[in-house]
């Protein structure tokens, strides 16, 4: 609805005399302008030639004098009601002195078609347009028009229905109507009735019947004087016939009598008259008061609602309207000041600017209508191509139920595997799937929650459990009750069947947990041996590049230069022979305590998660020859392949000859010289020289090559009462703290016990005094 701003036309009638003041009233040749000229007190006569003339020019849309009712429809008429049939509110409204001709110009005289006023040209010019629909409804044209009519009395501001009178309106008294707003319909008046008409015969007896209605009053100036401002209405509305058109356009074309103006003191109307007077000009007034806030573009506030007149012609003043004011005047110098009066409200009419749009509407039944059809359309045409590219099946109905579960039995089938793929058919059906694996995914959902929610009861018992068994089970490490020492929650585990044993570690996680509990001690012990193993490797691997270097001098030297490099050459070579033989000790080490290790672990694992012992072997011999290649089976694999390497290792010398008592001895005192040896440091050569000899010799009368035995190595060694710590000093004197040793070897069964003043126990054992002397 495009709306397009245009200002109020305004026209100047005046009516018909043979007294026309022609010095007070100046119409312009240009049919536009007239000029009032005008003495103040002109009344007196003794004051005339005191007194200033005073002269005002309004340029209004047109003057019209001595003009005839069809002239007068043609100039100011004729377009707002072809606007109003093309859709676009109109509004024709007659202001003026009582008796200046409005309601001649409106209504006319009813005694002659000639003289007929506006409201039956008008009648006639829509009507008869629409008579031509109404006689082409059998050829089918475009638009349906439809006509009803209204007519609306405001009587000393009480709303009148002077159509009320007709068979079959309601009988509503005057309060039950009121004036009313409603977005998309504008103003109207509520309880107004409407009649529907066909022809202009129609609608003409029912002006005639209103006319009737009408309240009059004989009054001074005029005869027949309107007591009270009349709202003439055609309400229009054009339909399209074609049923795809939901659109529809309305319009009203108000036609208003205005009551008459007046000045109380100079007519001397008295009681009723007096009254009715009084109730016109206040309404008036008040319609001033609208039209001077809206000519004025500052103001915000139009108060439209001070009177039924003002707010029952809200749309007209200032809306979306095509808005038309007729001004009636007198040609008679007697009523030069009301004139002057009316020309003032006339231009100040001609400053207030409308929005006139084209009324359109959508039909919700007719849209409905609209939209069945484009869909069912559609679906022609979509059944018309699925046709042409071999779908014939395809249906655009909603699913039926058997429909539904076949796509929910493909979509079970599908998850499960025993269907490749579910061929696509329609979007509703892949609509359909989607709902179906929405489904699948939330029972899966649901039935993943209730098993966690099951598991983790369970493990928050377990944990518990766990929890207290282990702070018994560090509190019995502390006083040294081996037996005590497994786990409390493992015995559990033993006394379950051997069916229910799901929760039975793997012997990798086992191990683990071995590692950082039960065997942390031993397995610190090995960390540190790998070390020490690890610097003495990079120590060789320096020496033999500086002897390599040595080796490689030139031969231009002189004999002396020759000598000392053949002495530092020697010098050298034996210093690599040390740290030579240290590296290999140490490595004979650290075989040992991971020997060790996993021996102790290999005990603790029999007796916490007893397995039949074949089963073990298998599940052992299966390890070993898997090798490496089974990490994937351990939860971390850095881990797990030291595990493996260490257990491969500890199986191949299960072959060779040591009992398990000699090599848990053995390796117990090993780890201990270990860590005596990795406090080593290189500037005692000569030490560990003698180190390396004494380890040579015992490995010898072991005749193994693996036999380790028990060195305390250091100029400072001594014996330490029972929880004191052993003093080991290197030989450069420094003496290191090596307690984590004697308390790691002391909680153990098979370990001897270093706490104790040192008693060798086993048959390689070897004293310092020995090692000194080799
Ligand atoms: N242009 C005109 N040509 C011929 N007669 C006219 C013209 N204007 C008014 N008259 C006559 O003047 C008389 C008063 O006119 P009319 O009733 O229309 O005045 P009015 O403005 O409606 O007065 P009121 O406000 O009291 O109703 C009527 O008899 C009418 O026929």
């Amino acid at each position: 609805m495009k709306a397009h701003s245009s200002r109020v036309g305004v026209f100047v009638r005046i009516r018909p005399t043979a007294h026309f003041s022609q010095d007070l009233i100046e119409c312009l040749p240009d049919g536009q302008t007239v000029n009032i000229h005008h003495r103040k007190d002109s009344r007196k006569p003794q004051d005339l030639r005191k007194s200033q003339l005073n002269s005002w020019s309004f340029r209004v849309a047109g003057i019209l004098q001595d003009v005839s009712q069809e002239e007068l429809y043609t100039r100011v008429c004729r377009r707002v009601v072809l606007g109003a049939l093309e859709g676009y509110n109109g509004t024709l409204m007659c202001f003026g002195q009582t008796g200046a001709g409005k309601t001649y110009t409106m209504t006319g005289s009813t005694e002659s078609y000639k003289q007929r006023g506006i409201i039956p040209r008008a009648i006639q010019e829509a009507i008869a347009s629409c008579e031509k629909v109404f006689q082409e409804v059998d050829k089918r044209t475009e638009h349906a028009v439809s006509v009803h009519l209204s007519y609306l009395e405001i009587y000393n501001e009480t709303l009148v229905d002077l159509l009320s009178s007709l068979q079959g309106s309601p009988q509503l008294s005057s309060r039950s109507m009121v004036v009313v707003e409603e977005p998309g319909r504008g103003v109207f008046i509520r309880g107004l009735s409407l009649h529907p008409v066909h022809s202009v015969e129609e609608a003409l007896n029912l002006l005639f019947e209103g006319e009737m209605n009408r309240i009059i009053g004989s009054h001074p100036l005029n005869r027949n004087s309107s007591r009270s401002h009349c709202i003439f209405t055609l309400h229009i509305e054009s339909r399209s016939r074609t049923l795809s058109v939901a659109k529809y356009v309305t319009s009203k074309l108000n036609l208003v009598d205005l009551a008459g103006s007046e000045r109380l003191g100079k007519t001397g109307s008295e009681g009723q008259m007096f009254k009715e007077a009084m109730y016109i000009n206040k309404s008036l007034s008040f319609l001033e008061q609208a039209i001077l806030a809206l000519a004025d573009r500052r103001r915000d506030h139009v108060p439209f609602r001070q009177s039924k007149l003002t707010h029952a012609l809200k749309d007209s003043l200032g809306g979306n309207c095509n808005t038309v004011l007729v001004a009636n005047i007198y040609g008679e110098a007697a009523q030069i000041e009301e004139t002057l009066s009316t020309l003032r409200f006339a231009s100040r009419m001609m400053c207030i600017r409308t929005n006139p749009a084209v009324n359109e509407h959508i039909d919700p039944a007719a849209q409905i209508k609209k939209l069945q059809k484009d869909v069912h359309m559609l679906k022609e045409e979509l059944s018309f191509y699925n046709t042409l590219v071999n779908h014939p099946r395809i249906k655009y109905e909603s699913l039926s139920e058997a429909q539904l579960a076949e796509i929910h039995n493909q979509v079970q089938r599908y998850l499960k595997g025993s269907l490749e793929e579910i061929s696509i058919i329609s979007i509703l059906q892949v609509q359909a799937v989607f709902a179906q694996f929405k489904v699948a995914v939330q029972e899966q959902e649901q039935k993943v929650k209730a098993e966690l929610s099951q598991t983790f009861n369970l493990m928050e018992k377990d944990q518990s459990a766990n929890t207290t068994d282990r702070k018994k089970w560090n509190t019995r490490d502390t006083t040294g009750d081996v037996e005590a020492l497994r786990p409390s929650s493992t015995k559990a585990y033993t006394k379950m069947p051997r069916d229910k044993q799901s929760s039975t570690p793997s012997k990798a996680e086992a191990f683990e947990d071995f590692k950082v509990g039960r065997g942390s001690k031993i397995n610190r012990i090995l960390k540190e041996n790998k070390a020490v193993l690890l610097e003495r490797r990079s120590f060789l691997r320096q020496l033999t590049e500086e002897y390599l270097v040595t080796e490689g001098e030139p031969d231009d030297t002189s004999l002396m230069q020759l000598r000392e490099l053949k002495a530092l050459y020697r010098q050298r070579y034996e210093v690599q022979c040390d740290v030579k033989a240290e590296v290999n000790y140490c490595q004979r080490l650290v075989d040992q305590c991971r020997e060790r290790l996993l021996s102790e672990f290999e005990n603790w694992y029999k007796k916490s998660f007893p397995v039949p012992e074949e089963e073990l072997d298998i599940t052992i011999d299966r390890t070993l020859e898997q090798g490496e290649d089974d990490k994937g089976l351990l939860p971390d694999s850095s881990s797990s392949e030291s595990f493996y390497n260490a257990q491969y290792r500890m199986k191949k010398r299960r072959a060779l000859s040591f009992t398990p008592a000699q090599t848990n001895s053995s390796a117990s005192v090993g780890c201990y010289v270990g860590m005596a040896v990795s406090r080593l440091r290189r500037p005692c050569l000569s030490l560990r020289l003698l180190l390396y000899k004494a380890i040579s010799s015992r490995a010898e009368v072991a005749g193994s090559g693996v036999g380790a035995a028990s060195y305390v190595v250091g100029s400072s060694r001594r014996s330490t009462p029972r929880g004191s710590r052993h003093h080991v000093s290197s030989g450069a004197g420094s003496e290191r703290m090596c307690q984590p040793l004697t308390a790691g070897l002391a909680g153990s069964a098979e370990a001897p016990n270093l706490t104790e003043p040192h008693k060798p126990e086993y048959p390689y054992s070897t004293t310092p005094q020995e090692i000194l002397a080799c």
